[in-house]
């Protein structure tokens, strides 16, 4: 992880990828090789790496399992950008100029507390920006405006509203009637629940603050009361018990951090919540809001909370009230609207919650601020058009690349990445990678082969980790035993990642194991002994998620975050708010994208989305978007071996995958299940990608593979997208793969970037009526889904991209015998 600034020095292609990590004695699995040279992906004679096809078991029948490296469709690497020595600035850091917090009007308590105890001591732009208006107490300018926030990941947009709403309401701690009981003050808004949770875990230390008046030394005899005593915070979220909730409610929260469902709920259902005097309202992530289907909700919050403000005012007015001191009953409460973007649905969320509001937004980095200036007024009227036709970009300092992988090697790819990634910074302190996949099913999946396989099939539990939910022995049998263990831990480990805790996250987990989850992947970094080198290492940690960690999430030091599965939905904002996990408050990171032959248009596609139009490489130091990383190099860095010595230790581990699939009955349909509910999600591209993302263009076959199936699960592989039958589809069809390998070579070579609309691997009558109306039907299937998930106002991050195969009915009705 780099912490600083980074050079801007672009890796030539095929040889870009550099191991620093140094081969130690020992198997190969335990660290990468040393890189030798490049050679291409392509046919290769087959014998070798069937002959390594044979199980281990061999009173199995043998079979004979098509080879990763043969009959793949030729990759062209396009050229990576010349070299470069430009210094990128940090698009997202603290500022280096002298606009301290305290110059923007922050209280110099809080100051002091963020540099003692928080380690913060200049604001970044978007804090420059928005604690102004939010902090003035002027009746003019920018005093009782609502705010709407627009900044880049990793910007410290949280911080931004938190410390103006502390700030506020430090005073009431100096009232002597004031405590827990006078209600609640402020209110977060967020989609997730990790999110709320994150939130309020800040919130918990702001609030820890041993904050005393100013003129009050720290050795004083008798010091008064700390101000933060009576802000004690709370968190309003599904999956909790209701009437703890209720109870702590009536005994006053001052500060709640909620998911829409929730906070709705007792508003309509919590007699004793008491927010009529709600000072602040926060929407964060307002554009997840939207997407998640939470209008209605948050409409309904703002009609209750209004609805409370009248009631608790005429209870007053009618002397029906025990308030006690006067309260500013004019005062209004002030609206602050986060979001990345400023889509049609954000615009009438805005025009819906906020009064007169400012729009805020980071400015250039180092240049003189410029509040409430021309960005102001943006926002003043409702009927303006916000949408400003900037574009939402990642951080400046984030180095982006690409893999284009052919659909066989996925998987394997996908290991030598990481095990590349933790190669090169394992002496460093432990490095964090997320890895995002398209469906919760395919996430169960990928956890479990690989924290339960092995590379010589011996054993299914190799080194598990300590870090686990389980509590007491039962009278399970082992393999009952073994299979709940599973089921009850929160990491796996697996020798193919040596010092490696692998997690897992998705919306259908049970809240208690998404936060445990959460935590420990943020938290492992303890030193371990590493056996071959007798030096301290520290350990690694690799989460595997959809979607719902895309958004908000601060996961500390996160290194590398690995786009296995391109977003299905949200398209480039999706993107930007995933690669966003890494290079956040001016610090280095990489992302990575997996992307197949018949998608390599998808790097134009988001290129275009994504670069900002006035900034060229030259000028300001800004990194070429994407940069192409060649398969190979990406495999023989992971892998090692001399010469194509990589393919072969590719193979071994994609046959202890397969192995693992076909040794249990449960394995094979995890596969299958993840297999399948990974083309539902794929399915579910919008309209406007399809010329990229289109089921018909995948070899289903061969994407089997990178679910380490030998063959693709019946339905779809005798009547899915391939239209032409097992034949076309069977992995085990050498005749078959040559006619892929060749059509497919030459169509590479007229255009390698072109989309492949009717690709090569399919017969003459490949695109038939009846595969079209399957597609169709498939699509529909999924959209019902997705909006039923949406309809009922569930609380779960859970777009279409946090697919759920429900039994595998639906697919199977896809495609009618
Ligand atoms: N001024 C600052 N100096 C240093 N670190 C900061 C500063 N402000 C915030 N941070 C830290 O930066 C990290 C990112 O902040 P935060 O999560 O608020 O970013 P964000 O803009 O909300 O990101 P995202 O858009 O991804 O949600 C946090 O760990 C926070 O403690």
């Amino acid at each position: 992880m780099d912490d600083g600034f980074i050079l801007n020095i672009v890796e030539p292609s095929a040889q870009s990828v550099r191991r620093t990590g140094k081969a130690k004695g020992g198997r190969w699995t335990d660290s990468p090789r040393p890189v030798k040279k490049a050679r291409k992906v392509g046919p290769t004679h087959p014998s070798e790496h069937e002959r390594l096809a044979r199980p281990t078991n061999t009173s199995r029948p043998v079979q004979v399992v098509s080879s990763l490296f043969t009959y793949n469709p030729e990759v062209e690497v396009a050229e990576a950008p010349a070299l470069s020595s430009v210094i990128v600035k940090p698009s997202n850091a603290p500022l280096t100029d002298k606009s301290a917090f305290s110059g923007l009007g922050l209280d110099p308590l809080i100051v002091a507390h963020l540099e003692t105890k928080m380690h913060i001591s200049n604001p970044t732009s978007i804090q420059r920006e928005a604690l102004p208006p939010l902090l003035s107490t002027s009746s003019e300018d920018t005093f009782d405006r609502d705010v709407f926030i627009q900044s880049q990941t990793g910007s410290g947009k949280t911080l931004s509203y938190l410390l103006p709403i502390l700030q506020d309401l430090l005073p009431f701690g100096s009232l002597s009637y004031i405590d827990r009981s006078i209600g609640t003050l402020a209110i977060v808004i967020v989609p997730t629940r990790e999110l709320a949770k994150q939130i309020s875990d800040v919130l918990e230390v702001l609030l820890t603050l041993r904050l005393r008046p100013q003129n009050e030394g720290a050795d004083d005899a008798s010091p008064s009361a700390r101000l933060t005593r009576w802000l004690v915070s709370g968190l309003l979220i599904g999956g909790e018990n209701r009437t703890h909730e209720k109870s702590r409610l009536r005994k006053g929260l001052p500060i709640l951090v909620s998911t829409p469902g929730r906070l709705l709920d007792h508003l309509q259902n919590t007699s004793s919540f008491n927010v009529g005097k709600c000072r602040w309202l926060v929407l964060d992530e307002a554009d997840r809001l939207m997407e998640l289907g939470f209008e209605e909700s948050i409409k309904g919050i703002l009609q209750a909370l209004e609805g409370r403000r009248k009631l608790a005012v005429q209870a007053v007015e009618e002397g029906k009230s025990a308030e006690v001191g006067g309260w500013n009953w004019e005062k209004r409460r002030r609206t602050v609207l986060c979001s990345a973007t400023m889509r049609e649905d954000v615009q009438h969320l805005a025009g819906t919650a906020l009064v007169k509001p400012i729009l805020v937004k980071a400015t250039e980095l180092d240049k003189p601020s410029d509040v409430a200036g021309s960005t102001g007024d943006a926002l003043t009227k409702p009927d303006v058009v916000l949408a400003t036709g900037e574009k939402f970009t990642p951080p400046s300092q984030l180095s982006q690349k690409y893999i284009v992988a052919p659909l066989k090697l996925r998987l394997v790819a996908l290991i030598a990445l990481l095990r590349l990634l933790l190669a090169q910074s394992q002496s460093r302190q432990g490095t964090k990678i997320i890895v995002f996949l398209s469906c919760t099913d395919s996430v169960d999946y990928h956890w479990k082969l690989l924290g339960t396989s092995s590379i010589d099939g011996s054993s299914e539990s190799p080194e598990w980790s300590s870090d686990d939910e389980g509590e007491g022995e039962g009278d399970d049998s082992p393999e009952d035993k073994s299979k709940k263990d599973v089921a009850e831990k929160i990491s796996l480990s697996s020798p193919l990642l040596p010092q490696t805790s692998i997690y897992r996250l998705h919306g259908s987990l049970p809240l208690k194991t998404r936060l445990a989850s959460l935590k420990g992947f943020a938290s492992a970094r303890t030193k371990s002994k590493d056996p071959n080198s007798k030096t301290n290492v520290f350990s690694s940690s690799i989460l595997l998620c959809t979607s719902v960690a895309s958004r908000g999430l601060d996961l500390p030091l996160v290194r590398a975050v690995v786009q296995y599965d391109l977003p299905t939905e949200g398209g480039a904002t999706e993107y930007v708010h995933r690669v966003g996990r890494t290079a956040r408050v001016g610090r280095g990171g990489e992302a990575w994208a997996f992307v197949s032959p018949s998608e390599q248009e998808w790097v134009r596609w988001i290129e275009t989305r994504i670069q900002d139009k006035d900034t060229s490489v030259s000028e300001t130091g800004r990194r070429p978007s994407l940069v192409p990383a060649s398969v190979e190099s990406v495999m023989r860095g992971g892998f090692g071996g001399k010469g194509n010595g990589y393919e072969e230790r590719a193979t071994q581990v994609q046959l202890a995958f397969e192995r693992w699939v076909l040794k249990q009955k449960e394995n094979g349909e995890l596969a299958r299940r993840a297999f399948q509910s990974h083309m539902r999600a794929y399915a579910t591209h919008p309209a406007d990608e399809k010329h990229i993302f289109h089921v018909r263009n995948l070899h289903l076959g061969h994407l089997a593979k990178a679910f380490a199936l030998r063959e693709a699960p019946g339905h779809l592989a005798q009547q899915g997208a391939g239209g032409n039958s097992r034949k076309l589809h069977n992995t085990h069809n050498t005749r078959n793969n040559q006619t892929h390998s060749a059509s497919s070579k030459s169509k590479s070579k007229s255009n390698p970037i072109a989309p492949v609309a009717k690709p090569a691997w399919r017969n003459s009558h490949g695109d038939t009526e009846h595969d079209a109306t399957a597609e169709r039907r498939m699509q529909e299937v999924v959209r019902r889904q997705g909006r039923l998930l949406k309809q009922d106002g569930v609380l779960v991050a859970r777009g279409t991209a946090e697919f759920q195969i429900g039994g595998g009915y639906d697919l199977e009705r896809l495609f009618p015998q």
